[in-house]
């Protein structure tokens, strides 16, 4: 069946609508054209909100080339009413193989980007290592997740790029909003909607006590869950204690909960010892980029039986009778659940104007920028909190010239006088 370009272009213009920094960055590109005459690659979760996004680069000079991050996140009637925009051009489909997935990799690639705004840095790390010809006049990349960041990192420790990148996860504007509330909220939202369960007074397992599963946490506990959290790092249990948390290893939180969420971008976070613990109906889901955190190969080996509980989730019968659920294959439960939208269009509209953003800074500053992976300037981030602040219509107060002379002074007469 062909895609439903007509509904795709509804969910543009909603998402469009609930967008206005971007917005207001269109208007702000109208006649300056930031990006004109380049190539730019996105990479990402092909939906509503990333098609804004994409037109936005569009409006500012881009030619742009999209394609997926992720086999069963992106939406085939948005993609169709992408593609009949001018300067724009994809190749994304859902419910794809990850076979299937390179192959559109492969195909965006064609188009030589010569910059890649990128999720979890697929496309960067499919060009250098497999199409290192394309390095030639490529400009840098943004990448805006954790995973992706730790991805180029490795890859610059072995000297494997050679072009500057920018770190846009690692802005206040970025982490505070989207892996907080985006991942925490949407994250909820679709599983209850994908389950039709309660949260209040469930036993809730976060694993992984980072921006994502603070997020979690925090809201599966404003909804009435009682929350476990599971860490390998001291200081990130310690911060899970001291909001209130329980935290524990897995070993023992696998007995304990009724529902799993893992948000660490980390493998085998619940394995085969934990599922031999897990009470019957537990139900796992993960946040996390990667679908690896819930070894779904070892879950599949314990069972006799596996069928689809309800769309989206599907059950593992034990051979002691026990019934293990796992949402979505384990891949992001905000994303590739049957019914899922993925983040809020607010939470977007900044995580993707620091894209947009720190793109035009990238590229306007590449020539000073050494290769390797740099913190965005902060007056990238200062940019969109304000552009978004103004959107939002709400004012905030300005240094007066005697308060800025008081907080750079250190003389005690300076300060005290
Ligand atoms: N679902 C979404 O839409 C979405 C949005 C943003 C980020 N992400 C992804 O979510 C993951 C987490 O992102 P983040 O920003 O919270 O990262 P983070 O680095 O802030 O937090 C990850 C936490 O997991 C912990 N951890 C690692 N291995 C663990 C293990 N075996 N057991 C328990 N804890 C472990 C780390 O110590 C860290 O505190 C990444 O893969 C990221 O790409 C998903």
């Amino acid at each position: 069946m062909s895609a439903d370009i007509e509904l795709g272009r509804q969910k543009l213009a909603w998402a469009r609508e609930h967008m206005p920094v971007h917005a207001a960055l269109r208007q702000r590109w109208a006649s300056t054209w930031p990006l004109a005459g380049i190539t730019v690659g996105v990479c990402s979760h092909i939906e509503a909100k990333t098609g804004v996004f994409v037109e936005t680069l569009a409006a500012a000079g881009a030619e742009v080339v999209f394609t997926g991050s992720e086999p069963g996140s992106s939406q085939d009637d948005v993609v169709a009413a992408l593609n009949e925009q001018d300067g724009i051009v994809g190749y994304a489909r859902r419910g794809i193989s990850d076979a299937e997935l390179d192959e559109l990799h492969n195909r965006a690639l064609t188009h030589r980007p010569r910059f890649i705004l990128d999720d979890a840095a697929e496309l960067t790390a499919r060009m250098v290592h497999q199409h290192p010809e394309l390095l030639e006049g490529f400009i840098g990349m943004c990448e805006q997740t954790t995973t992706g960041i730790q991805r180029i990192q490795a890859m610059a420790r072995e000297g494997a790029i050679r072009f500057p990148a920018y770190a846009v996860n690692n802005t206040p504007m970025k982490h505070e909003f989207d892996n907080i509330h985006g991942t925490g909220e949407s994250s909820l939202t679709n599983l209850l909607q994908t389950t039709n369960l309660l949260l209040a007074g469930k036993r809730v397992v976060i694993a992984g006590y980072g921006d994502c599963g603070l997020g979690l946490a925090t809201k599966a506990r404003s909804l009435g869950a009682r929350v476990m959290v599971t860490e390998i790092e001291p200081r990130q249990a310690l911060r899970a204690h001291m909001a209130g948390f329980e935290v524990g290893p897995m070993a023992e939180a696998a007995a304990w909960g009724e529902i799993f969420i893992t948000a660490t971008g980390n493998r085998e976070v619940i394995r085969g010892e934990h599922f031999d613990v897990m009470r019957d109906g537990a139900l796992m889901a993960n946040a996390g980029h990667f679908n690896v955190e819930i070894d779904a190969e070892a879950l599949a080996g314990r069972a006799e039986e596996v069928t689809e509980a309800r769309p989206g989730i599907a059950e593992y019968r034990t051979a002691d009778g026990r019934r293990l659920h796992l949402v979505a294959e384990g891949r992001l439960v905000n994303l590739a659940t049957p019914t899922a939208m993925g983040h809020p269009a607010e939470v977007m509209d900044t995580t993707f104007a620091m894209q947009a953003v720190a793109a035009c800074h990238l590229v306007a500053h590449a020539e000073g920028l050494s290769p390797g992976v740099h913190a965005v300037p902060d007056e990238v981030d200062r940019d969109v909190a304000e552009t978004r602040l103004t959107t939002l219509g709400i004012g905030i107060d300005e240094l007066t010239e005697s308060q800025r002379r008081f907080l750079e002074s250190w003389r005690i007469e300076d300060i005290k006088g």
